[in-house]
């Protein structure tokens, strides 16, 4: 479903056309920072199949050389569009390269700070950046001027650090404003999309509930009933949230508790939705269902697939338990995926390779014919937090950790069982208690106690003991790719190491993991 046309027809929109630069997505970023909506496609994208006019475009970045044979290229309907045009690096250098081919390796890369030198200080892209810091990452440069440009800037290292079309609003850098090295780089985002593209500033979480809801209740119809499944975690509660206010209760959730979620988390989740938020959710115990598969498995792995297969089946059987009242069939699937995995998906990664698709809930949609709404799709997920407190979901909900989809069951190493899964969900539900206690929840990426299947001796009140270990991690993390663990007061950790000893039965021990990613991973398993 083409959900990202919608949005782009109903707000200003700048199009960043994607070379494969590891920063496109901060240009698309910046821009929605001044509320401007931005959003990215591969630079492959044919403009007669937009569907959409954009205010304006940028040309990103890229790992290419556009002299080489197998450089991507543009779609020169671009120009038709009579609408300002930006080139970054690659993007200037593609516009270079369609106007005289001037471009070729440099003598030397040019990587890091330079200060921006510009000539002309009425022109409109540059104005309040004479002398700012902007960031270099580049080996080619331009060996000439664009046939019909001008030069409208200069570095110590790129006499062409900034051309611009002697008539049209076509405009070239060979730096890279998008990133914060860049000191003043937001500030020439902002000169394009404002001053030239004329582009207006109402992209605002307040502004798009308005238009997605409409949207929403334009694509169902007066009567059509949608499913979605429900974790508790942010993304499915603001989506089902934004869904509820569209259509009610024709929206049915399904929250599967597989055995393996927090303590009381189906019961909680259950009062906030239900209670909370007035969403017509169903709870599906299958607890027993997945813990009986999960017998005897140690492979974390097998495990991954075991819970990943048991919950298509098990939503599989409940959706078919709900019976419209229209007499038909459920048509919709609601799925919260966000804006970074849409760009994983489209990211121009190289013209040889196919470009991947993404899968949010994997497996389900093929066999169930059902029609994808997914309201998150054109957000990152700081939007979705805004747009959830928007949307009155309890703020402790919106800013909750993320939890993993297999849950405690990759948390327990070895062979998952009732009573193991019910000791490391004390645990956990202690640490995670003393961390809000301590005011400590926010400044921490994600935390959790894992239960490791080793015992060792203790003694408590005179007595030998002879239990289990519980290890507890805290990372800080932009993107879960990297992560530190999180640098505890001793005393924080001694009251928590004590309290678990004493509350949580079969526990004798418990260390803290001070490993960072890489070279461990975040969960255990
Ligand atoms: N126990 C569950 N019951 C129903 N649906 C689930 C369950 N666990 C996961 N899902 C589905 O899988 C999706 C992916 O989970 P994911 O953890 O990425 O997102 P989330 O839980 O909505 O948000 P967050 O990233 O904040 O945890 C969820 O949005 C939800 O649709
Ligand atoms: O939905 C999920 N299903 C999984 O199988 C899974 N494994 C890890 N994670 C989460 O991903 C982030 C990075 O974790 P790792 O460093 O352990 O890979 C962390 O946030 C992990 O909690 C998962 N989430
Ligand atoms: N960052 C870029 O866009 C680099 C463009 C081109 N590959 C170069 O090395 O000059
Ligand atoms: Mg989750």
């Amino acid at each position: 479903m083409a959900a990202g046309e919608q949005v782009s027809n109903m707000f200003d929109t700048i199009l960043v056309l994607d070379f494969g630069s590891q920063y496109s997505h901060l240009i698309t970023r910046r821009l929605r920072e001044f509320n401007i909506y931005a959003e990215m496609l591969p630079c492959t994208q044919k403009i007669s199949e937009l569907g959409w006019t954009p205010k304006g475009v940028i040309l990103s970045g890229g790992p290419y050389s556009v002299y080489a044979e197998d450089a991507p290229h543009v779609d020169h309907a671009i120009f038709d569009l009579n609408v300002p045009i930006l080139g970054i690096c690659y993007g200037m250098q593609e516009l270079a390269w369609i106007n005289g081919k001037q471009v070729g390796r440099g003598d030397k890369r040019e990587y890091g700070p330079a200060t921006l030198n510009v000539l002309d200080e009425a022109n409109a892209l540059f104005k309040g950046m004479n002398d700012s810091t902007v960031w270099m990452s580049h080996g080619d440069k331009l060996h000439g001027l664009p046939t019909g440009y001008k030069t409208i800037a200069t570095s110590d290292n790129s006499p062409y650090c900034g051309v611009a079309h002697d008539t049209k609003p076509i405009y070239g850098i060979q730096f890279h404003p998008e990133v914060t090295h860049s000191t003043q780089g937001k500030t020439l985002l902002k000169n394009f999309a404002i001053d030239l593209c004329h582009a207006k500033q109402n992209w605002t979480m307040e502004n798009f509930i308005e238009t997605e809801i409409n949207r929403i209740r334009q694509l169902v119809g007066p009567t059509a009933e949608v499913i979605g499944a429900v974790s508790g975690g942010v993304d499915s509660t603001v989506a089902s949230k934004l869904m509820t206010e569209a259509i009610g209760e024709r929206f049915h959730a399904i929250l599967v508790d597989n055995g393996v979620l927090r303590l009381n988390e189906a019961a909680n989740v259950k009062k906030t939705l239900v209670e909370g938020l007035g969403i017509n959710l169903m709870v599906v115990d299958a607890s027993e269902e997945f813990l009986t598969k999960l017998k005897g498995v140690t492979d974390p792995e097998k495990k991954r697939k075991i819970i990943g297969n048991t919950f298509i089946h098990v939503f599989e059987r409940e959706a078919e338990k709900i019976k419209p009242k229209d007499g038909k069939e459920i048509e919709f699937l609601l799925q919260g995926t966000l804006y970074p995995d849409v760009i994983e998906s489209i990211s121009f990664k190289g013209p040889s390779q196919t470009i991947k698709t993404h899968h949010n809930v994997g497996g389900l949609l093929d066999n169930m014919k059902l029609k994808l709404i997914e309201p998150l799709r054109e957000l990152f997920k700081d939007e979705v937090r805004h747009l959830g407190e928007l949307l009155g979901i309890p703020h402790d909900l919106v800013w909750r950790h993320p939890f993993p989809g297999p849950g405690i069951a990759i948390r327990v190493l070895g062979e998952v069982t009732k009573e193991q899964v019910e000791i490391a969900r004390k645990a956990d539900n202690i640490y995670i208690e003393e961390i809000k206690k301590a005011g400590l929840y926010n400044q921490i990426s994600q935390a959790f106690a894992c239960l490791l299947p080793v015992k060792s001796v203790g003694v408590m009140g005179d007595q030998r003991t002879y239990d289990q270990v519980i290890a507890l991690r805290a990372i800080e993390t932009t993107d879960f790719m990297t992560a530190d663990w999180f640098p505890f007061e001793h005393s924080f950790l001694k009251k928590v190491a004590a309290r678990i000893v004493n509350e949580v039965d079969g526990v004798a021990r418990v260390t803290y993991d001070i490993t960072s990613k890489p070279p461990a991973t975040v969960e255990w398993e």
